[in-house]
């Protein structure tokens, strides 16, 4: 239940300063090449599925490269929805009940934002401590590299949409926050048909989340005891040299789960699933992509993987996708509902942000208990709560797609929250760290 000494969002991200170069997108129209300002290592072909020994044997291994697409209407779709997660952390879902129009409606729309030209999408930039706006996307700041995209973000509903829509559509800004308003709705509809699918192939009833559940429909603040949303759009404008660009960099989403609506015709989403490789998560007719989150990957003591994704660009397609973010309202304690636990109770949506993780993937790291297995981690550095149980046993750098190059020692920088930091020499790579506890 909500916690009445209530942080909300915005307080911690006061409290996490970005500066512009890590906010304000390039300026796309005008560039002609790959600036170096944006360009990464080549991509890691290697570790690309399409080639791997599973696709190319035919031997009925598809299962292991190919994204499971689910028809939400088949008599085993709750079956199929838990293969899902479980397996890969990534479905797409068929079926869903959105209608098209609304998916068109916001694609649209999501055109038409995006081809504002710069000054006037400039207006509504998101400021250094603030969540909502146009900007690239906050995980920015843990690489040296900038990536190939411009977003635009809209948390906690129809208070940040009444801001921003009227400085990017000064003369009818009434259109793109009805198509919003609609959008979020299905999505939100569409999210509470999925949750209790998700809960009952774990076997654990709805009463047990740490939340009223469902929440009430009324507006979502950030405190409240509404469930807590973002929308995200972004855009990928075509490439003069996508093998050495970054759409959005290697990361899982600190939601519960993520559902993605992405346009045709060119594949842009990765999946990374162990042991095989980044699989595409190529777009559907209708389809929406569902993604697991940080924080069901907690509530599901780890049964339920966070997807560690990315997007690659196109040298002709421009791409867009639109994210919606759900989780539980702002200020909830997220623990694990499988005994034995293996995460420790965090605060939900905000924790992750407050150790600057926020969409960077290291919330999951961040509440390993016992750990054995291996954990992800994005260039920079990746926090690990009470480093005195941990050995580095190995790390895998999934650019390169070798092993190696392991991170720095650990560094141990607040007593007051003992935790240690894994710094890694490379800016530019997302690892998995196998760790093992130290008895
Ligand atoms: O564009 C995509 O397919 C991925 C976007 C994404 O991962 C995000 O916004 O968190
Ligand atoms: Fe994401």
């Amino acid at each position: 239940m909500a916690n009445s000494s209530s942080i909300s969002l915005s307080q911690v991200y006061q409290a996490h300063h970005y500066n512009a170069y890590h906010i304000i997108p390039l300026n796309f129209d005008t560039v002609r090449e790959l600036p170096e300002t944006h360009a990464w290592p080549p991509l890691d072909k290697d570790n690309d599925v399409s080639l791997s020994s599973f696709s190319s044997s035919g031997d009925g291994h598809d299962h292991q490269v190919k994204v499971p697409v689910i028809d939400l209407s088949s008599d085993d779709a709750r079956e199929m929805v838990g293969r899902g997660c479980e397996t890969w952390g990534t479905f797409q879902v068929i079926n869903h009940g959105v209608p098209l129009k609304v998916l068109e409606s916001m694609e649209s729309q999501c055109r038409l934002l995006f081809s504002l030209p710069t000054h006037e999408k400039m207006k509504a930039l998101r400021p250094p401590d603030g969540a909502s706006g146009y900007g690239l996307p906050r995980i920015s700041c843990f690489h040296s590299k900038l990536m190939w995209i411009e977003g635009f973000t809209i948390m906690g509903g129809s208070s940040s949409l009444l801001q921003l829509a009227p400085k990017l559509f000064p003369h009818n800004y009434t259109t793109f926050c009805e198509v919003v308003e609609e959008y979020n709705e299905e999505m939100r509809k569409l999210a509470e048909r999925l949750l209790p699918l998700m809960m009952d192939s774990l076997g654990i009833p709805t009463d047990r989340l740490p939340w009223h559940w469902p929440t009430p429909t009324t507006t979502t603040t950030e405190t409240n005891s509404t469930t807590y949303t973002a929308l995200q759009l972004n855009s990928y404008p075509p490439c003069p040299d996508p093998n050495r660009a970054m759409g959005i960099a290697p990361h899982t989403d600190t939601s519960l789960f993520t559902i993605l609506q992405q346009t045709q015709p060119s594949t842009g989403l990765q999946v990374l699933r162990d042991g095989v490789g980044w699989a595409p998560v190529p777009p559907v007719s209708e389809a929406l992509v569902v993604n697991i989150g940080d924080l069901f990957h907690i509530l599901s003591n780890g049964r339920f993987p966070s997807a560690l994704h990315r997007a690659v660009v196109d040298r002709t397609h421009h791409r867009y996708s639109v994210g919606y973010f759900y989780g539980p309202p702002i200020d909830i304690n997220i623990f694990p509902l499988l005994d034995p636990p293996r995460y420790r109770s965090s605060r939900g949506w905000w924790q992750g942000s407050r150790f600057g993780q926020w969409r960077g993937g290291g919330a999951v790291d961040l509440y390993r208990e016992r750990s054995c297995g291996s954990g992800q981690s994005l260039g920079g550095e990746a926090v690990y709560d009470d480093p005195s149980s941990y050995k580095l046993v190995s790390a895998r750098n999934h650019w390169t797609g070798v092993a190696g190059a392991a991170p720095e020692a650990a560094i141990f920088d607040d007593p007051s929250y003992p935790r240690c930091v894994l710094r890694t020499r490379s800016p530019v790579v997302a690892y998995t760290i196998d760790l093992t506890t130290v008895s």
